[in-house]
């Protein structure tokens, strides 16, 4: 059963209770370009109370330096090493865990900030934003050759640029080399943008399962590999630690299978009717709150 937030006695009581606070960051923080009202402010208040923070994103279309730089605007204190968003992960996993050899190459679906992590991990890619792969022209197979030595790994993220030439590309490698990994960076099915709802990196890597009949590895949030990552860099005490998003089944999830609280926020992806009634998620938080923002009142006492 989830305790519903509402008051500023029950705000303080959870605030005291954690050391460690998770930041989700599309749908909790923001909506696209738009700040949620009241973030900045809470933000602030839990830095002056020396809580410690993180930010933990499946966002893969930006760098951890992409993000600093956002929350530099923003006027959000935040350090790279406090930002982990699944770009990163995904190039630490192919690394760190694949140890695919330096000379062989990851075909990238996705955008400019999983390209500068792979870089910043020194893996080699192609596709991403190459404008021969971003292209409405059809493809062709009578052009294509396979590199030598082989694609070692696809990797799927959010790609807003998607188009049939990458997904006929990525099918090629994933078809001809038994042995390519097939990595997704995340599978939210949908993404919540400024003004609505729009199709999440999971979308995107939905076409080559269902074409290969063959799930992906994925990295990001539920899946520990983006805690291990932050475990890397970062002691938390789990008794200590509380996991706040806006998604079921990735944030909430995340933090039940890792051992820490979690508080659910109503402003991004999820619905009133996912969590009680007939249709209400089996991913329950510990706390529900309508928007990370209403606890701007600790900070702006009446
Ligand atoms: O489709 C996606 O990649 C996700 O919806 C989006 O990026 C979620 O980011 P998060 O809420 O984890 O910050
Ligand atoms: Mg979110």
């Amino acid at each position: 059963m989830s305790t519903r937030l509402t008051t500023s006695e029950g705000y303080a009581e959870l605030i005291a209770k954690y050391d460690t606070f998770m930041f989700d960051c599309d749908g909790v923080l923001w909506r696209g370009t738009d700040v949620i009202d009241g973030i900045i402010d809470v933000l602030n208040y839990l830095r002056s109370h020396n809580k410690s923070i993180l930010f933990v994103t499946n966002n893969a279309s930006s760098s951890r330096r992409y993000y600093k730089s956002k929350f530099d605007k923003l006027g959000i204190q935040a350090s790279v090493d406090e930002i982990f968003g699944s770009a990163y992960a995904s190039a630490v996993y192919i690394s760190s865990v694949l140890k695919i050899p330096k000379d062989q190459k990851v075909y990238v679906i996705g955008m400019e900030g999983l390209e500068q992590e792979l870089a910043e991990e020194g893996i080699q890619y192609e596709g991403g934003t190459d404008p021969a792969d971003n292209t409405l022209a059809p493809f062709s197979l009578t052009t294509f050759t396979h590199p030598t030595p082989p694609i070692a790994a696809v990797l799927c993220g959010l790609d807003v640029a998607i188009n049939y030439t990458k997904i006929s590309k990525a099918l090629q490698y994933l078809l001809h080399n038994p042995d390519c990994h097939f990595l997704a960076t995340n599978e939210d099915s949908t993404y919540p943008a400024s003004g609505g709802i729009l199709p999440g990196a999971g979308a995107i890597s939905a076409t080559l399962r269902y074409a290969l009949k063959r799930d992906p590895v994925s990295i990001g949030k539920p899946n520990s590999t983006m805690l291990d990552c932050i475990r890397a860099k970062h002691d938390f005490d789990p008794a200590r630690t509380i996991m706040i998003g806006d998604r079921l089944d990735t944030d909430i999830l995340f933090g039940k299978s890792g051992g820490v609280s979690t508080l659910l926020v109503m402003t991004g992806v999820t619905k009133e009717s996912d969590i009680t009634g007939p249709n209400a998620s089996p991913v329950v938080p510990g706390y529900i709150v309508q928007s990370l923002g209403d606890l701007a009142v600790l900070a702006n006492p009446a």
